[in-house]
């Protein structure tokens, strides 16, 4: 969105430029991404864009959502992409400058480069199906991600996430020895300066403490249509209710089994004559295609956890 100049010329001179052919934008603008949610009352959007025009900035894309359900005023949740056209417009310098809009609102908000990448610390178990996923997709530049490291309670894909080239940490897990693992874990999380815990099929429970500490930086891949068949052998449940659908959801972790808020879900039809052990096939590439949309979109800054739930923008 530009912004049409005050003084509208009254007849074309020459052959008028065709939109959007009018030369580039130089590569090396910064792109930053403004997430925010404070309690809802006008003024908002104009705030903030009246901040982003000051600092000659230029919005890219913008979105908001209004949560009125059960609160009155609502919760207003917006996220802003937008380009800094004055090179000296710094991310510390914009940050510096939105403080006294937010505190005017109230706002929780966080202002991000968008070029910096996610630093993903991954967790799997016995079945490495979205492990696997998301080290390919890693690997061909399709998730803006990186990959410090990979963490296992068990070694049998070690030579898989060597092999591309990612250090794997192998973390046992005994009931006696989960809070040292967890500690252990914790360490890796603040060494690595980790933005993200993926538990890609990781089959342990998290301690109230250490989902207290990822709160909003771990995503979880369950394998059914959440809020169906929580625990540890969904497609067995799923299976033994005779379902026509089975599914995937990711969510974010909490230390209540399978209630985090829910980013992304998906489905599979299944008959009556589909196993037990087919309805986990069919679910592996479902729990792949939702973990990895889920992993994008937090990455990129469009998920915002709203109570119980999430606001996901576009
Ligand atoms: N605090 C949380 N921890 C974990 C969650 C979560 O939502 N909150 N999700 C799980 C993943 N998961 C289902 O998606 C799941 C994993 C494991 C179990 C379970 O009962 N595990 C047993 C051990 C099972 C085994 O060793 O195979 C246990 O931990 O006692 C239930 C659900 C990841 N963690």
């Amino acid at each position: 969105m530009t912004e049409a100049s005050a003084s509208t010329p009254s007849a074309p001179t020459s052959t008028p430029t065709p939109l959007g052919t009018g030369g580039s934008a130089p590569a090396d603008r910064r792109q930053y991404i403004l997430t925010l949610a404070c309690e809802d009352r006008p003024g908002i959007v104009y705030a903030v864009a009246s901040f982003l025009i000051q600092h000659g900035c230029n919005i890219l894309q913008s979105e908001q959502f209004d949560d009125h359900d059960g609160t009155d005023p609502g919760i207003f949740f917006m996220r802003v992409k937008f380009t800094a056209l004055d090179p000296v417009e710094t991310l510390d310098r914009l940050r510096n400058g939105f403080l006294s809009v937010a505190d005017s609102f109230q706002m929780q908000w966080r202002l991000v480069d968008a070029s910096t990448r996610c630093r993903t610390l991954v967790l799997v178990s016995k079945f490495g199906h979205c492990l696997n996923d998301l080290l390919f997709r890693h690997r061909i530049g399709a998730l803006g991600i990186d990959i410090p490291a990979v963490v296992s309670n068990h070694r049998e894909f070690e030579d898989l996430v060597q092999s591309h080239g990612i250090p794997f940490i192998h973390i046992p897990v005994t009931r006696d020895t989960k809070p040292e693992a967890e500690k252990q874990l914790l360490e890796i999380v603040d060494r690595e300066k980790i933005d993200l815990v993926v538990l890609a099929r990781y089959m342990q429970v998290l301690s109230p403490e250490l989902c207290q500490a990822l709160s909003g930086k771990a995503i979880n891949i369950h394998h059914s249509f959440l809020p169906s068949f929580k625990g540890a052998r969904p497609y067995q449940q799923a299976h033994a209710r005779g379902v026509k659908i089975i599914g995937a959801t990711a969510h974010y972790v909490t230390s209540d089994l399978d209630e985090g808020p829910i980013i992304e879900q998906d489905v599979q039809r299944v008959t009556h004559a589909t196993s037990a052990e087919q309805m986990a096939a069919a679910g592996r590439d479902v729990e792949c295609q939702v973990l990895s949309r889920a992993v994008t979109w937090h990455a990129e800054n469009k998920v915002m956890i709203n109570g119980t739930k999430t606001v996901v923008f576009s």
